[in-house]
């Protein structure tokens, strides 16, 4: 018992349902998906049974065994034995199996009645069973096992209400047994024998047929060549018209603000630093963002994901890495904390550090801003097909370097003791959960606006005091920011990035955003002193524009093809996000790690830099 609730964990195999039990019975929204190994941490809520009593609930990893191996599923056996810090055994356990793959689910709900704990089995997907012709007589099922069983199809809510039911008369527990895996083997055949049925004509599933095409070695690379591009393409295609509505907004409140207010240092900090510093540079953003993290939801519910990480399997094996470390990876392309997170998956210790390492070298959300900024100043006149392919590419870049690093760092660490089985599950085909997809879209947003209403905030606006302050007679914007303490610092950092082809004040965007990484677009806004234009001419347009107009003391043009790759393969490579490296920091279990792995992904980022520069300056 916690406090004075008694607590109900949820425990099953990856993917059977737990989560969405879960959320339905506590009204939460943790994150669910179509895929194994989607919760990796315990999480725990409240809810109340049809008599109000108030119960705790926790929801566990998914575990094939009570004595599995990688990080997060030995949460689940602490929770169970009681063994947990923090956490005081459970009161009930509500073993979740999916009813279309009993056989599989079992093995794990005999181990759970076996540790003494009273435990109530929810039989989830039964609408799955049902349409693969599999009948399963839930009064046999309850009496061999001998524990009550209940009838869900937790995604459409249905069964909870039973299951708060059976909650309230748990059978009396059997004597404590200790069976072999092979003894648990054969009781599960035999339970299945009696109670479940499959009709005799079984024929090939949808999921079959489709898996038969989409994991094709041929087509099957072919599509996920093809969604991959579908994907950019849609970020570009279809958010310029809600970002076009944001610029205008931003417009809208800066001349408002102009108006309103007498001119002096005020006005400029509120148009200048905040109005242009979050509305020009970060919340254009916002659409792209949420699109991106609406399609990878769509993906992920579908259970696309879990096929594209089948696909990877083999390549990632090239890199000593398995495709258990790809869903990881993939989740940090949206940030890098889930997909270090995700990381304890992994059963061996090795192969984990390893893909720690270099998952944020993902391109993650944060750098979008900086790209779309670089990258249309790249070549005049692209179409969205050509900067959708710049896109691929950069993000490219990243993955290849990360998999070639991880390669070399796996031949160093030596041989694994664990053996790491790569146990995917291909989850069937399944309809996408649209309300969970919207409110975690929406969560994501709602993280971002806060981050840009506040870190974001207080950093645009030390950014225009820096570039304001100290101030000189001079009404030269040039003279003035020379003279500023931005200025100053962007002296001091120039012969440091002269050599990749950047001048003072791009060094000090670059250096601001260690702070953040969207802090980027907004430095350099400032820095370059964007005017505010008076015709239609946007803020993001105008800066483009001024950085292409942008020019070294001696006339030459400042931002030119080689000057330009170089900036975009830094902020490919540097690893600039400090909550990253908290998080690595923990999960890797030494700060050391973490700050090796930042020196080293920003030294290489410098490194980088430095050859894209000037070997591309001999040939263009
Ligand atoms: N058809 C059907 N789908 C379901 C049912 N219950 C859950 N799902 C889907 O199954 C998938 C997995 O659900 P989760 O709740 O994330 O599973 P989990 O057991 O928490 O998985 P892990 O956290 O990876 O251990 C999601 O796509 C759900 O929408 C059900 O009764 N029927
Ligand atoms: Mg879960």
């Amino acid at each position: 018992m916690s406090g004075s609730l008694e607590t109900v964990a949820l425990a099953g195999n990856p993917n059977a349902g737990k989560t969405t039990i879960f959320n339905a019975l506590t009204g939460s929204n943790q994150q669910v998906g179509n895929y194994a190994g989607v919760t990796v941490e315990r999480k725990s809520g409240e809810f109340f049974t049809p008599h109000g009593k108030k119960l705790r609930l926790v929801d566990l990893p998914g575990c094939y065994s009570l004595d599995g191996g990688s990080p997060d599923q030995q949460i689940a056996r602490k929770v169970l034995l009681g063994e947990l810090e923090g956490e005081e055994r459970p009161d009930l356990v509500v073993s979740v199996v999916d009813g279309s793959a009993l056989e599989r689910h079992l093995q794990l709900t005999l181990e759970v009645i076996e540790t003494g704990l009273p435990v109530v089995v929810a039989l989830n997907m039964v609408d799955v069973a049902e349409s693969t012709g599999i009948r399963i007589d839930v009064q046999k099922l309850s009496e061999e096992l001998g524990v009550p069983v209940v009838p869900m199809q937790a995604n459409a809510g249905k069964g909870l209400l039973d299951l708060k039911q059976a909650m309230r008369h748990p059978f009396p527990v059997p004597a404590k047994a200790d069976w072999t895996p092979e003894e648990r083997q054969k009781r599960v055949l035999r339970i299945c024998e009696t109670a479940a049925r499959r009709r005799d004509s079984y024929s090939a599933t949808l999921t079959d047929r489709v898996d038969a095409v989409l994991l094709h070695p041929i087509f099957g690379w072919g599509f996920f060549l093809a969604i991959m591009f579908c994907l950019f393409w849609t970020i570009f295609a279809i958010a310029d018209i809600p970002i076009g509505w944001i610029e205008g907004g931003t417009e809208v409140v800066a001349e408002w603000v102009s108006a309103k207010m007498p001119e002096g240092d005020l006005r400029s900090l509120i148009v200048d630093g905040v109005v242009n510093g979050i509305g020009g540079g970060v919340l254009v953003f916002l659409p792209q963002i949420v699109m991106l993290f609406f399609l990878i939801g769509l993906l992920e519910s579908s259970g696309y994901m879990a096929r594209a990480a089948y696909l990877m399997d083999g390549i990632m094996a090239k890199f000593r890495l398995s495709g258990r470390s790809f869903l990881p990876v993939l989740s940090s392309f949206a940030c890098a904390i889930p997909g270090v997170m995700a990381t304890r998956t992994i059963d061996s210790p090795k192969e984990r550090l390893a893909t720690i390492f270099v998952a944020p070298w993902m391109s993650c959300s944060a750098r979008i801003p900086v790209y779309l900024t670089l990258v249309p100043l790249l070549f005049t006149d692209m179409t969205s097909v050509q900067k959708t392919l710049i896109f691929i590419g950069i993000y490219l870049t990243g993955l290849i370097t990360a998999l070639i690093v991880a390669r070399l760092l796996r031949g160093r660490m030596g041989e694994d003791k664990v053996p790491n089985h790569f146990l995917l599950e291909l989850p069937p085909y399944r309809a996408p959960q649209w309300g969970y997809i919207f409110r975690h879209v929406l969560g994501r947003a709602g993280a971002f606006l806060k981050n840009a209403g506040t870190i974001i905030l207080a950093i645009c606006i030390i950014l225009w005091a820096l570039s304001t302050y100290p101030k000189t007679d001079s009404e030269d914007p040039a003279e003035v920011l020379a003279h500023s303490a931005m200025g100053r610092i962007s002296h001091v950092v120039e012969p440091l990035v002269k050599p990749l082809g950047f001048d003072g004040r791009t060094g000090t965007a670059i250096l601001t955003s260690f702070a953040a990484r969207e802090v980027f677009v907004t430095s350099m806004t400032q820095l370059f002193h964007v005017e505010e234009s008076e015709d239609e001419d946007e803020t993001l347009t105008n800066l483009q524009n001024t950085l292409s107009a942008a020019t070294w003391p001696n006339g030459d043009k400042m931002f030119t093809l080689p000057a330009l790759l170089a900036l975009l393969v830094f902020y490919i490579y540097a690893l600039q996000c400090l909550p990253t490296s908290a998080v690595v920091a923990r999960e890797a279990g030494s700060w050391k790690w973490a700050a090796g792995q930042f020196l080293f992904m920003s030294g290489f980022a410098w490194v980088a830099a430095f050859i894209v520069f000037q070997v591309t300056k001999l040939f263009l």
